[in-house]
């Protein structure tokens, strides 16, 4: 069926160019209806999904070059935004990492399916917020592949900073520069950022974003990913 003007005009109502750098603007599109059953929770989410695109591209050139941007080849990232977020005084913020493994697979060698379900609930019940999911943050920025071979040296004894090490990247790479516009594009007021990982507050808060600080979330903890949480407390200096 070809596309009619008025479906063109409508999706283009919904994109928004925020600038990223001289050559490249984010092109976020939303708000898109999503509700969201898992298990005994239900919500309906306004979802956000983000890619970078060429500066000089109009809202129509995006999408004219769609079907040659191989967006199946690298991830995008997007956003679950619940409530007024825009207005509201106090909205809870996730800016939660890929985990392939923790998310999707529900692996127990981390915590992080837990977190992003919880901090779902969390801000279903605060009312107001959103939990952004950062694609290309895989492993802490070193991707799935070198994941799996991250996960073979910590089988060996080695744990998940000097996995990293030795496999030659830093602990942690991410940055959270894209998503922040992201936050900003939608959101000018503070936020309270649902994490243990004090590097993500200081992100905000060097982007020039203000805070309300943080809450924790631990829980998830089980026999095999115990090791790895204590690694993070003990060595990536995360909150208790
Ligand atoms: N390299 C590496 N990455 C891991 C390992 N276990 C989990 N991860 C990744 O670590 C990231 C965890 O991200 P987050 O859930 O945002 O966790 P965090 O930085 O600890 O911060 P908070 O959860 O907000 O406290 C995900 O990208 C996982 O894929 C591991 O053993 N090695």
């Amino acid at each position: 069926m070809e596309m009619t003007q008025t479906n063109l005009t409508m999706i283009e109502e919904k994109m928004t160019f925020v600038p990223l750098t001289n050559e490249e603007n984010i092109c976020v599109v939303g708000p898109v209806k999503l509700p969201i059953k898992q298990g005994d929770f239900e919500a309906t989410f306004n979802w956000y999904c983000w890619t970078t695109v060429q500066k000089s591209w109009s809202k129509k050139e995006v999408i004219n070059h769609l079907n040659t941007m191989n967006l199946a080849f690298g991830q995008q990232s997007s956003v679950l935004v619940y409530g007024d977020f825009e207005h509201a005084p106090d909205a809870l913020v996730r800016m939660h990492s890929i985990c392939h493994t923790g998310d999707i697979f529900g692996s127990q060698r981390c915590d992080c399916g837990y977190q992003l379900h919880e901090s779902m609930k969390m801000v279903v019940d605060n009312g107001v917020g959103a939990i952004f999911y950062l694609a290309n943050h895989e492993g802490r920025g070193i991707g799935l592949f070198s994941k799996s071979m991250a996960y073979l040296l910590q089988q060996e004894g080695l744990d998940t900073v000097e996995a990293n090490h030795a496999l030659g990247f830093e602990d942690d790479t991410r940055s959270y520069e894209e998503s922040l516009k992201v936050l900003e594009s939608l959101r000018q007021k503070p936020v309270t950022l649902i994490t243990n990982n004090p590097k993500k507050l200081a992100a905000l808060e060097a982007h020039g974003l203000s805070t309300n600080g943080h809450v924790p979330l631990w829980g998830g903890e089980n026999a095999t990913n115990h090791y790895y949480l204590e690694t993070k407390r003990e060595k990536s200096g995360h909150i208790r």
